[in-house]
């Protein structure tokens, strides 16, 4: 993977990674880059959200999947190197840097069960041309929003008035490597900013396209949701002395203004009250987990807890996927989708990361966790509350064998507005 995720946070181990680890946990807790997030995924989630309400008035069918990963790498972009790349416009135009990327991830992942790709690297042949061809466009890019980004900094720098903070996690990367101590480069710039495109788009953009599938394919989740984000509407406006537009569902115009209102109540504090949603999101999570297997290499001999020898040079794999099924873990109704299993007394209720393994466990524990969930209910409150979706007729929902558990065939759907 070292051609696309350099020396990233994912792909290092021992002091390189405790650094990036270090500084990146830091961030993560920091208020500014919260509040910057919440307003990006807000403005994203709603022009989805306008996509949606297009697509229903004139019948179209939509291919779910499609939209949330332009929305979460739109996303991303943003909070990451504070750029818009315009993916989720209403004509879904195409953009080098994001086929670029997609190319790249496909080719680098399929490296894993292709013996030939040493080969076909040394001959400059196949997937191989493509990948190098990709690698190309991403790092122009890359590299070109490093120097923007870099030169910008200067600027404001010499006019300390107008300093316009950035907060976006490449600009925070560069301002903390001004210590000579811990200088960064612009190849482990570009290393930290492609870890987190690679870290936080896809397993987003999935996980929401499986929690839409269990919504509609489970009508009281349907309904329970859509409650409680109506009572949670109406105790926001009250909260905050708002009334709700009126509005009638087949005016388009009001309709899109009557979502922005809602999702102008929508702040990180009030999100952690919805705890039907919260249990939706994780109750998805246990049984499509977005990182399905994870495999580790093992450095010495040792032996597991449990017994088990391993082996120096071997590899031990743990298993979300299959942990989140297990009856063991999860009582007989293990196989069921059911996001009551999390609430107690109305409340969500957590479970051990070694027991609901879809973020890892320990030191390594994914560190955008609380970042996905306020994207994932940032989105799924608006498009719960505004709409109804239903599966095309005969489409095939089926597991993409990648590293991340995708659908195959996208997630095509109806979109129904909702009053
Ligand atoms: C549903 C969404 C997500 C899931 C299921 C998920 C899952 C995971 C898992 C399983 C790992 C461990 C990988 C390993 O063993 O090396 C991980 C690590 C990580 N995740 Fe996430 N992730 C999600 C979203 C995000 C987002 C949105 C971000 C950031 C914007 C992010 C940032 C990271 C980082 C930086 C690591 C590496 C941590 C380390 O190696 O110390 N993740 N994630």
């Amino acid at each position: 993977m070292e051609v696309l995720l350099g020396n990233g946070i994912f792909n290092v181990d021992g002091e390189l990674w405790r650094k990036q680890r270090k500084t990146a946990s830091f961030e993560f807790a920091s208020r500014n880059l919260r509040d910057f997030s919440t307003i990006v995924f807000k403005e994203y989630s709603l022009k989805l959200s306008a996509i949606l309400s297009q697509a229903s008035f004139k019948n179209q069918e939509v291919d779910m999947q499609e939209l949330l990963m332009r929305m979460t790498l739109d996303s991303i972009c943003k909070v990451g190197f504070g750029v818009e790349i315009g993916t989720l416009a209403p004509n879904l135009p195409e953009n080098r840097f994001a086929r670029a990327f997609d190319t790249a991830n496909i080719i680098v992942t399929l490296r894993f069960i292709d013996p030939l790709w040493k080969i076909k690297k040394v001959l400059n042949i196949g997937s191989e041309v493509l990948l190098d061809q990709s690698m190309r466009i991403i790092d122009d890019f890359t590299y070109s929003v490093i120097r923007r980004r870099k030169a910008e900094i200067e600027e404001a720098r010499k006019n300390p008035k107008n300093e316009k903070i950035k907060h976006d996690i490449l600009s925070r990367f560069i301002e903390l490597g001004e210590n000579p101590e811990t200088s960064l480069t612009d190849k482990s710039l570009r290393d930290v900013v492609l870890n987190f495109v690679i870290a936080g788009r896809d397993t987003t953009a999935t996980t929401l396209s499986w929690a839409i599938y269990m919504i509609m394919t489970h009508a009281h989740v349907a309904e329970k949701l859509y409650s409680e984000l109506k009572t949670f509407e109406q105790d926001r406006a009250n909260e905050e002395n708002v009334s709700l537009l009126q509005y009638d569902i087949e005016d388009p115009e009001l309709f899109n203004q009557r979502a922005t209102q809602f999702a102008g109540l929508l702040t990180y504090e009030s999100l952690g009250r919805l705890y039907y949603l919260h249990a939706v999101v994780t109750e998805t999570l246990r049984l499509y987990p977005a990182v399905p297997q994870d495999p580790k290499g093992i450095l010495e001999d040792d032996v597991l807890p449990d017994g088990t020898k391993v082996k120096a040079g071997g590899m031990v794999t743990y298993v979300p996927y299959s942990m989140g099924r297990m009856e063991y873990n999860w009582g007989p109704d293990a196989a069921s989708f059911k996001p009551e299993r999390w609430l107690k007394e109305g409340f969500f209720q957590n479970a051990s990361p070694f027991k609901f393994t879809a973020f890892q466990a320990g030191p390594r524990i994914c560190l955008g966790k609380d970042s996905a969930y306020l994207q994932m209910k940032m989105a799924l409150a608006i498009l719960c509350r505004f709409y109804k979706f239903s599966l095309v007729p005969g489409h095939p929902v089926k597991y993409r064998m990648m590293t991340i558990l995708s659908m195959a065939h996208g997630l095509k759907l109806t979109v129904a507005r909702r009053s």
